[in-house]
């Protein structure tokens, strides 16, 4: 039995001593032999990818990104087979790659002109690790290959052109009212309201019924939904199993240690959502909604339930908390600007003579609204961390520099946004500066991307222009607000798990007398 043991025990020891020598060796190939050797970073991030799953785990990597360009420069190697760029010229060469297509503008369809694009050279793919780090999972259109994603995209932008937009508009305006109600409510009564809990629920419902053909109820119930409580709750294991893709028997092993009644509960949700689905199919393919393109080829594609249900709820998840953030970070930048509030109120407040004129076409010419968005859009990107991308066979020329194949690259926008190289008083609110103020003639607007570009840009970008400038412009019509002492320091105090904590953001409502 001694024996045995001792020999288990020196088995053991081999077993340890094999791994750190691998592991040693591993970090010399990384700082002394690996092509990227010559970028710079720092230490721990060019031996072992922990510096930057650390930084991740923490909440913290966007905003370390900004330390890093600053002491390293434009480019920084943030992981030993991946480097961070902060070039504004890197977004063309890593998004839009040797494709002869533009970036969509205010007034295209969607980015829908991208769809019918031809593309002629290499894409960038996306890095599984991070976009598909459980191989089991289907994928969806974020997350699909360049071919599948052609055809999943060409049939979804008829629901994001703005013929569709146009028809979409009572069913988007019903959800708004609601808000609105609901808000009125709560207003006048002396309580905190939850503002973002609120734009939440509103644009949880809107996408819910554009994507699922029902909403959540979120509004109807005054409550979150579960299945949207559980996006919340899964965003930081997210980032510990994109932390783990890169190892695969961990992974399973963490997998493997989920419990039951949390597997249980997923199972019930991705049913229920499959109901909502098939409760939608059943209705006919004729519904002016982001799914109905899908629906109508899902025969002609043999594209399985299973797949329609990932792409709507990719459509919920993209298309929702994205909006609900920056209307969030806008609000709150707003009321801690009191100038700037003053203005864009008066904006709204003299543009129209009743509520009912506030509609799609009316809020689009509000173009002091549009630059406080586009400010927020800057300061909050609702997606802040960088998507990274894998530099395809033969290497890539990204921000004048060769950058060999196989690496992966990636845009941190919240860093991009945050740095005085592109944007004067980075972490100034000045909605003037996209108004053509000459104090920021020196600004360079290229490095602003909230919406990326390229053939994989978000085909959402007008909706949630259009949903965010309703919303807003319905909320500072309706109500005078105030915020909560509790959230003076709400932006500040988040951190980022992929998706912005946000925490509650607290203001009291003074409904306007008319
Ligand atoms: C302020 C709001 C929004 C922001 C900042 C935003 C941002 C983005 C970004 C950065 C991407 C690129 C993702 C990647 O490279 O992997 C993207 C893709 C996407 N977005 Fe949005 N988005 C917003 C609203 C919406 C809305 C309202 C929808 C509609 C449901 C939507 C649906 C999508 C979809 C489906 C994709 C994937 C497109 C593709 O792969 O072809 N987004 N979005």
């Amino acid at each position: 039995m001694a024996l045995l043991s001792l020999t288990a025990g020196q088995l053991l020891g081999a077993a340890l001593a094999s791994l750190l020598v691998y592991t040693l060796l591993h970090i010399a190939y990384n700082l002394f032999f690996h092509p990227l050797r010559r970028f710079p970073g720092p230490l721990l991030m060019r031996a072992t990818r922990w510096g930057y799953n650390i930084k991740r785990m923490r909440g913290t990597l966007p905003f370390d990104m900004l330390d890093l360009h600053q002491r390293y420069g434009p480019i920084v190697r943030v992981a030993p087979d991946e480097l961070a760029f902060a070039d504004s010229r890197a977004w063309r060469d890593i998004m839009g790659h040797k494709i002869g297509l533009h970036s969509s503008s205010h007034s295209s369809a969607a980015g829908a002109g991208v769809v019918g694009g031809s593309v002629t050279g290499e894409e960038f793919a996306k890095w599984d690790q991070f976009y598909h780090p459980v191989p089991e999972m289907p994928r969806d259109i974020v997350m699909a290959g360049r071919e599948e994603h052609q055809l999943l995209r060409r049939a979804l932008s008829h629901g994001f052109s703005d013929r569709s937009m146009r028809e979409q508009q009572p069913i988007i305006k019903g959800y708004v009212d609601l808000m609105i109600k609901r808000l009125r409510e709560r207003a006048g009564t002396g309580e905190k309201v939850d503002v973002g809990m609120w734009y939440n629920f509103t644009t949880f419902d809107v996408i819910g019924d554009l994507a699922f053909g029902e909403s959540f109820g979120c509004l109807e119930n005054g409550d979150w939904h579960p299945w949207v409580k559980a996006i919340f709750q899964m965003a930081r294991a997210g980032t510990l199993v994109q932390n783990l893709a890169g190892y695969p028997v961990l992974l399973k092993m963490l997998l493997a240690m989920v419990p039951t009644s949390f597997k249980e509960e997923r199972e019930k949700h991705v049913q229920m959502t499959m109901d909502k689905l098939k409760r939608r199919m059943e209705g006919g393919k004729e519904r002016p909604d982001l799914i109905e393109g899908l629906l109508k080829r899902a025969d002609e594609w043999g594209l399985t339930l299973e797949k329609l249900q990932a792409n709507s709820g990719v459509l919920v998840i993209g298309g929702s908390e994205t909006t609900a953030t920056l209307l969030s970070g806008v609000t709150y930048l707003l009321l801690t600007n009191r100038e700037a509030m003053k203005k864009l109120t008066a904006e709204i407040r003299g543009a129209f003579k009743s509520e009912d004129e506030i509609d799609f076409a009316s809020v689009s010419t509000l173009s002091y609204m549009l630059a406080c968005l586009d400010e927020a859009l800057r300061m909050y990107p609702p997606v802040p961390v960088g998507l990274p991308r894998v530099v395809p066979k033969g290497g890539a020329n990204i921000a004048g520099t060769y950058v060999p194949e196989n690496t992966v690259v990636a845009v941190h926008q919240w860093a991009m946004y945050h740095n005085e190289e592109h944007f004067k008083d980075p972490f100034v609110f000045h909605p003037e500066r996209w108004l053509g103020d000459p104090a920021f003639a020196g600004d360079n607007k290229e490095a602003f991307q909230p919406f990326h570009m390229g053939p994989r840009n978000c085909i959402g970008r007008n909706l949630a222009y259009i949903e965010m400038r309703l919303i807003l412009a319905r909320v500072l019509w309706n109500f005078d607000l105030q915020i909560a002492d509790d959230s003076l320091d709400w932006m500040s105090k988040q951190r980022i798990f992929n998706l912005w904590e946000k925490g509650q953001l607290n203001v009291y409502l003074t409904p306007v007398e008319r």
